[in-house]
């Protein structure tokens, strides 16, 4: 398989390249040149077996010859088995035709962890075919940093650098990026916004220099590792319900809209689903772009479901490629007006091909909390506010066919948000019980790209040993 970028300037590159560069040269996030399209019968045989083998079976034609398939097998099954749940991504009723994809039963209690067992590992078996060293860097709004520390604090081959919104995390989320004890690991907070920090880390990618001194890779959503290991959970989810002979619907908790875009790709890939409902929080870019068709940042505002905070959401820029007939010079344009002027204006056309494919919806405050609140006294399921704001858009949206909303996080990351709601304090699971008693480890940094480049050179082995092992 080989992979072309969204602003269709950068060298095409096979699935391996793709995996460590993370962003395109041009600046733009890769693609699969085709969509690997599965039969209706492949698809029925999902339902009932282990996820490990489904994933298997999915990522393969991601993957290609790039990596022996005796070994993709064996890193897929060592992900999924640190996964406590024996299902690793259930799902729950909770309502007639209502069911929750609980994504968070992971190390670090959020969805991120699926991805990132598995990117970790890969990264590691590419790095040692090719005796190299990288320095990963990533931007958190609280969940990928923690999921990713916790998958490549393993990892003999990178050292990884996360940077997150200064006072912006819930503790728990904080904790576990900086507790993890490992010298390859480095937790620093920004003076900013998680939309500082991502352009910082676009901004790191964007700099030829020092990406190749630091032999610099990336763990968001940017990443199209990423997105390939979270299509996986559509289509198990899709397949218990009765898919292919039976048509869902997803409603997504969306942020970066990385998690959605994996639903798109899902769909591309055969998956019947009727409707991809975007579910936001206050910070409703999306929604005001699904309606207007014009893309305008306005400020980020602080919610309880911090890990959703986000003005710039990069994948969206896949979704314009998609949708746009893969018009690599559009995106560019946008990207660009994007750059300039916080803004850009969808074409009609690409703004009707959206339209076709997705629905959004945003819920405030107050009707995120009673949701929580509701769901409580009458289910006796504890949201966490992300997912909330999933259950809230969806059930404005039931139709005939099955709605799936993914959970995103366990409650007990937001402590707080969910005693304010319910007057109830959730328990972090015994695999947590120490965290609030670590010793934390972090550093403190301006939201100036001088100030974080000087930190990385100077702590990378990358650099030290010249990018090689
Ligand atoms: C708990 C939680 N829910 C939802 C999201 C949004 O997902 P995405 O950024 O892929 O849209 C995030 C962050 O990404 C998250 O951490
Ligand atoms: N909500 C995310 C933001 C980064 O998203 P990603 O999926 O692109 O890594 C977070 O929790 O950090």
């Amino acid at each position: 398989m080989q992979y072309v970028s969204s602003r269709g300037e950068a060298p095409v590159l096979g699935f391996a390249d793709t995996l460590l560069a993370g962003l395109a040269s041009d600046g733009g996030l890769y693609v699969p040149e085709t969509w690997p399209v599965l039969s209706a019968d492949t698809i029925r045989g999902f339902a009932g077996r282990p996820y490990a083998e489904v994933a298997f079976d999915i990522l393969s034609p991601f993957v290609g010859d790039d990596i022996a398939a005796a070994d993709l097998k064996q890193m897929v099954e060592d992900a999924y088995a640190t996964f406590p749940h024996p299902a690793v991504a259930p799902l729950v009723q909770i309502g007639p035709s209502h069911f929750l994809l609980e994504l968070f039963h992971g190390p670090t209690l959020a969805f991120k962890d699926v991805a990132m067992q598995l990117i970790a590992r890969l990264m590691d078996h590419v790095l040692g075919q090719r005796e190299q060293r990288a320095t990963i860097v990533g931007a958190t709004s609280g969940d990928t940093g923690g999921a990713a520390i916790a998958a490549f604090a393993a990892s003999r081959r990178t050292d990884i650098f996360i940077l997150f919104p200064h006072g912006r995390v819930s503790p728990v989320q904080q904790r576990q990026m900086t507790t993890s004890g490992a010298d390859n690991v480095h937790a620093v907070a920004v003076d900013g916004t998680f939309d500082d920090c991502q352009a910082l880390v676009k901004a790191m990618f964007n700099d030829r220099r020092f990406r190749e001194r630091v032999a610099l890779s990336g763990v968001n959503s940017i990443n199209w590792g990423r997105i390939m290991a979270q299509i996986v959970y559509y289509f198990t989810a899709a397949a218990s319900l009765g898919a292919p002979d039976r048509t869902v619907s997803f409603t997504v908790p969306t942020g970066n809209f990385g998690d959605i875009f994996a639903g798109y790709g899902a769909k591309r890939m055969g998956l019947p689903v009727e409707r991809l409902v975007i579910a936001t929080n206050e910070n409703d870019i999306l929604v005001r772009t699904l309606d207007r068709g014009r893309y305008e940042t306005t400020g980020v505002h602080a919610t309880m479901s911090p890990s959703m905070d986000i003005q710039v959401s990069s994948n969206f820029e896949r979704l314009i490629f998609e949708a746009s007939g893969r018009d690599g010079e559009l995106v560019r344009r946008l990207m660009q007006q994007l750059g300039q002027s916080g803004s850009f204006t969808l074409p009609e056309a690409v703004l009707a091909a959206i339209g076709a494919e997705f629905d959004a919806g945003t819920t405030d405050e107050p009707a995120t909390a009673g949701t929580i609140k509701r769901m409580l006294a009458t289910t006796a399921y504890l949201l966490d506010p992300h997912t909330a704001v999933g259950v809230a858009v969806a059930e404005s949206r039931l139709g005939r066919e099955p709605m799936i909303t993914l959970g995103t996080a366990h409650p007990a990351k937001f402590p707080a948000a969910i005693e304010k709601a319910t007057g109830i304090s959730p328990a972090l699971p015994p695999s947590h019980a120490d965290l609030m008693q670590k010793r934390e480890a972090l550093d403190r940094l301006p939201n100036e790209i001088g100030a974080v480049q000087d930190y990385i050179r100077a702590r990378s082995r990358a650099v030290s040993q010249g990018a090689e092992a």
